[in-house]
């Protein structure tokens, strides 16, 4: 026998060994859980008689509250065992699946022998517990799989350095418990495992990336210094999958203190959600919250008000004809991404302490209890000094106060009467016994019903005071726009952009481009909700948020460690990247940027041909996985668009590509073409409100499409009139979704991004 079949003759006697080491283990944590859950069961069943319950005396009263609470909390910790049992057969049985990925033999300084190092998904120990049979990809020496080739080698531990000598680096494929592929590696780590894992289709769902995490990547995922870190990597390079195995890593790290509730990752939308959800289960971690920046929003806001989605906008920007609003509205756009335009809205707050803030009338029953007259007087005769937040705040007492001493007029008017009448008898008893609950004094009936029905209706103002939903916070901002004058900070066109937001704020509407200016104006009036909770942010896709809306979250979570991914050259906003933090002027403070310049997802070909019009200066290096040439298909003499698409998509089905997408500029491009293509392809359309996709051919605009990909891509209309100069990153974000092939289909002359690329780069198809 080779050399070469002993080696792998002995590795997969070893996964056999630790496949059996690992149903030895499954087997004790089964039993173990038996016991624990018919431990919860008959918990359950006599959780009564433990608890010794006597209400007789305040004395009995604590005591018997004292007894439930020790009962609640055996159970709750006999549940929570059982739920780590579960978590823990969980790992295994991915372990079973593929305990491990890669190999290192490394000679510590000062020891003769090398430990053969073994990492996996999660770490696995022997039955004495005494060695480890797989590391976990996180631990502090699986690091040097990652950072360095064989020869000498270095990991930091907690406090200090392992210095040593990495004499073999192996990497395995294995699958259902059996060694599919083995390489050894020399210089570049992982190529062998890359060009596998890259040359595989697309899925509807991310995959991880732990067995074939590159140096630069793992720079990303395991920072652990930097308050600030920004990530510019060019299309493919791996952003978020680094962001999504950093937060396992972090979670890993400081497992006792951080946990899933704890990090929150803005995503560009939900279909994008939906797709990385799955990364971290995988792992074997929780998925964190993910929201988007628009829902972040929405969930701030108090005024009942309609926020334009940022996809709307795009939409508008795109499809709206060259008319004078439309280029107010721009000009606004412009001015409203701004630091600027947030200092002046601090000078109309500073305005505000001497007066304009207006208040809603605090109504019952049609009748005005307090008048809004009434609280804007008392908000203004309170110290000047007093910040307006916490002049709010003093005003909320005080309504409370005032609301109570209305609450008492309220219990002799005849209304209280009727409702009481209207209690059927279980609200009756319920009422009257919860006044009355020891004393059984008949005479007080009518005075206890009355006190309750008020109570239960007054509730509900009070409730809307302590909201502080008594400002009229959309009034105020209105006001700063129609009635309030700066003392000269305001652009050349404001008196117009001013005059088009009072429009839209009047419709209760609020465009993306005022949706954070009004949240912190909000936050700035009422107080700072600030998120006090949340230790990790992540932001992908950072290159389409303002330096307004930047500042606003540098508010909002200021003891937070921020991690921002994005690629300037995606920055479909084009209003709002020109302050951008991924821009290395325009960030101050402490922070560590890493630049990635390697594209994984598409061919060498495609990153080639996207690399010509690609709108920023870096170098794109591809990673070297051969496919075709892009193509570019004249649709002739007019020939039918439909017919022509058709034929492509049929002839991409028939090379093996699963997921192809037509990836238009806009949606109403998208809806039209779905519209005449729908009866002749199965064919599913893709919009804002998209959870979820399934392999097969889909239609959407490049704008849903961002962070995604796909096997292949068709642009249906690449033509000069389709795309110009102002739509170079939109183009760019399109063709950068394909992995395998893309082709964009053009009538008359092709746009002028395909002029940019040499003739050899691509192939012309005539149809
Ligand atoms: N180290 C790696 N090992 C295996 N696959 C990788 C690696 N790095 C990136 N990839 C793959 O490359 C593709 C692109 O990765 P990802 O989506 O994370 O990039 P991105 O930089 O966020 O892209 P974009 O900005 O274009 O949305 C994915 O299929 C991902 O699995």
């Amino acid at each position: 026998m080779s050399n070469k079949a002993n080696n792998r003759a002995a590795e997969q006697q070893r996964v056999d060994n630790v496949i059996h080491e690992i149903n030895q283990k499954a087997q004790q944590l089964h039993a173990k859980a038996k016991g624990i859950k018919d431990d919860v069961i008959d918990l359950r069943k006599t959780f009564w008689d433990d608890v010794k319950v006597n209400l007789d005396e305040p004395d009995d009263i604590i005591e018997t509250e004292a007894s439930l609470k020790q009962q609640a909390e055996l159970l709750s910790q006999r549940e929570r065992s059982h739920g780590k049992i579960d978590e823990q057969l969980k790992i295994l049985k991915r372990l079973k699946e593929s305990p491990y990925f890669g190999r290192i033999d490394f000679v510590e300084s000062g020891e003769k022998e090398a430990e053969p190092i073994y990492i996996g998904i999660a770490s696995l120990m022997d039955r004495d517990e005494e060695d480890f049979l797989v590391y976990d990809w996180r631990a502090p020496i699986s690091s040097l799989y990652y950072d360095y080739s064989p020869g000498k080698a270095a990991y930091e531990i907690i406090d200090g350095k392992i210095t040593g000598e990495i004499t073999l680096k192996r990497q395995f494929i294995i699958r259902h418990g059996l060694i599919k592929g083995m390489f050894d590696t020399g210089v570049t780590i992982g190529d062998e495992l890359l060009q596998q894992a890259l040359g595989n289709n697309a899925s509807s769902t991310m995959k991880n990336i732990v067995a074939t995490i590159q140096k630069e990547q793992n720079r990303i995922i395991r920072n652990e210094r930097s308050n600030l870190l920004i990530v510019q990597g060019v299309a493919g390079s791996g952003k978020t999958s680094a962001a999504l195995q950093r937060i396992a890593y972090l979670m890993y790290r400081y497992r006792e203190e951080l946990h899933a509730e704890n990090v929150v990752m803005f995503s560009p939308n939900p279909l994008f959600s939906s797709y990385i959800a799955n990364v971290l289960p995988e792992l074997g971690e929780t998925n964190v919250r993910q929201t988007t920046f628009l829902d972040y929003l929405r969930e701030r806001t108090i005024d009942s008000v309609t926020i334009e989605s940022p996809f709307e906008q795009m939409e508008y920007v795109l499809t709206k004809k060259d008319d004078e609003d439309y280029r107010i509205r721009l000009l606004g756009m412009d001015y409203k991404s701004s630091q600027e335009y947030m200092e002046l809205i601090d000078e109309y707050i500073s305005s505000l302490e001497n007066g304009g803030i207006r208040f809603k009338n605090i109504t019952f029953q049609k009748r005005i209890l307090i008048s809004k007259e009434e609280i804007a007087n008392y908000f203004y005769s309170l110290d000047k000094e007093i910040a307006i937040p916490n002049k709010i705040e003093l005003v909320t007492k005080w309504l409370l106060e005032k609301i109570r001493e209305h609450q008492k007029t309220e219990i002799d008017q005849d209304w209280v009467m009727e409702q009481v009448e209207l209690l059927d008898k279980e609200e009756y008893l319920k009422a009257y016994y919860k006044d009355n609950e020891f004393e059984n004094d008949v005479s007080m009936e009518e005075e206890i019903l009355r006190k309750e029905i008020v109570r239960r209706f007054f509730s509900r103002i009070k409730k809307q005071i302590r909201n502080l939903e008594y400002v009229n916070v959309l009034a105020t901002f209105y006001r700063f726009f129609l009635e309030w004058e700066s003392k000269g900070n305001t652009p050349p066109s404001w008196t117009a952009i001013a005059k088009q937001t009072a429009s839209y704020l009047k419709k209760r509407f609020l465009t993306w481009e005022d949706a954070t200016p009004y949240v912190y104006f909000q936050e700035r009036i009422l107080g700072d909700n600030l998120d006090r909770s949340v230790r990790h942010l992540f932001i992908d896709e950072a290159q389409d948020y303002s330096a307004f809306q930047y500042a606003f979250i540098k508010r909002v979570f200021p003891y937070t460690r921020m991690t921002l991914l994005g690629d300037i050259n995606q920055a479909i906003y084009t209003q709002v990247t020109k302050e951008n933090p991924l821009i290395p002027e325009e960030v101050e403070g402490n922070h560590e940027r890493i630049t990635l310049n390697k594209s994984y997802r598409s061919t060498k070909q495609i990153v080639e041909f996207t690399s010509y019009f690609a709108p920023g200066e870096e170098v794109i290096e591809p990673f070297e996985r051969e496919g075709e040439l892009p193509k570019i298909v004249q649709s002739l003499n007019g020939k039918d668009i439909v017919e022509t698409l058709v034929n492509q998509v049929t002839e991409l089905q028939e090379k093996g590509n699963e997921t192809i997408a037509i990836i238009c500029k806009t949606m109403s491009e998208t809806n039209k073409l779905y519209e005449q293509l729908k009866d002749m392809l199965p064919i599913s359309i893709i919009h804002e409100e998209t959870y979820t996709f399934q392999k097969g051919l889909l239609i959407l605009p490049v704008y849903l499409a961002k962070g995604i990909e796909f096997d292949a891509v068709i642009i249906p209309d690449a033509s000069a009139q389709g795309y110009v100069e102002s739509d170079r990153t939109l183009f760019y974000t399109a063709c950068t979704r394909a992995m395998h092939e893309l082709a964009m289909v053009v009538t008359g002359s092709a746009c002028q991004f395909i002029d940019e690329v040499p003739k050899d780069k691509y192939e012309v198809i005539s149809r």
